[in-house]
């Protein structure tokens, strides 16, 4: 466990900077005897603007120096689609090889979902984080004509697939129903989804308390929504990770509940915590959006780094809250308020 946390914080673009400050607030109310030391990086749209940088080899370089970073969120209407995305988010998760995207989904007591009553659920989706669709092994040709040719070839390597999977079985022989769920769709993408497979089965030899099922995606999904509670440990690829996340996160009480970390299992370099959703446009700057995921986030990056009973006075203020939220409407920084209140209260007596 670390006495000082040294936190790199990447606020980003529309609300990732308000709810960057009220996790920030309840990081420094969850702790006792531990000084939070952060670095603000500006990067993001208005970086971009400005200068035409995402993100520079000296940014990446001094980033690399942090215990973790926090991340609000990154796109920005007047940037071009992709360039926010991969030069600066992609490029953090390729670079410091995050290639655990961990995303638990739990319902908490009191949330209101849109499937009425649908029982317990708490699984977490160990998305692969830095192989699949998005290393951008792609490229088109005749753009902008009527025989235009577009590619985006997915990546999937021995080694990758390997890593992710082995750390999604660990992780689900931690818990108590020991079960994984493999997500592909090896009925058609018959060259990475068997890949998937063989490694499952080949790992699985090694985890024998773990009980391992296999759905493809487009199956998943309605499992998602019928029987979440059937899932506890879910590994998938890049992509089916990024959508099923945001499927979950809807079931679960919605997209401002997710929390997300993109882990660095090695540490090799810093893992980074961000909220599953983005940059929200449509409710930026208006105070509306919620932070808890942002909190949830702030959470897991404190069990990260060994704060586990910190974590979990988050995590139980967060409940308390969700349980006790009543219908009138909060702004941002209320629920922050509160959040970093409860927290501060839980602290043991020095
Ligand atoms: N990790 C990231 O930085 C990240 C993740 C997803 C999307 N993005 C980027 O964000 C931009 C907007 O993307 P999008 O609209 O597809 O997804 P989004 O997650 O930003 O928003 C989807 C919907 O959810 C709502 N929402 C999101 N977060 C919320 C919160 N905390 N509280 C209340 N409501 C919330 C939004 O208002 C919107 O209606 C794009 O540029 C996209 O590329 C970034
Ligand atoms: C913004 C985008 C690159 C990102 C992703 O696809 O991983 C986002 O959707 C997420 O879920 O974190
Ligand atoms: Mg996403």
């Amino acid at each position: 466990m670390t006495r000082t946390i040294d936190l790199a914080v990447i606020a980003g673009d529309g609300i990732g900077q308000e709810v960057v400050a009220e996790g920030l607030k309840v990081l420094d109310a969850a702790l006792q005897d531990v000084t939070v030391r952060t670095t603000p990086y500006d990067l993001g749209a208005a970086r971009w603007h400005r200068t035409g940088e995402t993100l520079t080899d000296e940014d990446l370089a001094a980033i690399r120096q942090h215990d973790a970073i926090l991340l609000g969120a990154v796109g920005d209407p007047g940037v071009p689609s992709g360039v926010l995305e991969r030069g600066l988010l992609l490029r953090l998760r390729f670079e410091l090889d995050h290639y655990v995207n961990l995303r638990p989904s739990k319902l908490f007591p009191g949330v209101v979902t849109p499937l009425g009553d649908p029982g317990e659920i708490d699984f977490v989706v160990v998305r692969e984080g830095t192989e699949g669709p998005y290393v951008g092994n792609g490229g088109a040709i005749r753009v902008g004509t009527p025989h235009e040719v577009a590619n985006e070839v997915s990546v999937n390597t021995a080694f990758g697939v390997e890593r992710v999977v082995r750390d999604a079985f660990s992780r689900a022989a931690a818990r108590p129903r020991k079960k994984l769920t493999l997500v592909h769709k090896h009925n058609v993408l018959v060259h990475a989804g068997h890949l998937w497979r063989r490694t499952v089965e080949r790992v699985n030899a090694e985890f024998p308390d773990v009980t391992v099922d296999y759905l493809h995606v487009d199956a998943a999904t309605i499992f998602l929504v019928t029987d979440p509670g059937r899932f506890d440990v879910i590994v998938t690829d890049n992509l089916f990770g990024d959508i099923i996340t945001d499927l979950a996160a809807a079931v679960t009480g919605g997209i401002g509940l997710a929390a997300s970390g993109n882990v660095n299992p090695d540490g090799t370099a810093p893992s980074m915590f961000e909220p599953v959703h983005g940059s929200a446009p449509d409710i930026a700057g208006q105070g509306k959006a919620d932070p808890t995921a942002t909190v949830l986030s702030v959470a897991l990056l404190l069990a990260h780094l060994g704060h586990d009973d910190a974590a979990a006075r988050v995590e139980r203020a967060v409940a308390a809250d969700i349980a006790g939220r009543g219908t009138t409407p909060r702004t941002t920084s209320e629920v922050g308020d509160a959040l970093a209140a409860a927290v501060a209260e839980a602290l043991p007596a020095s």
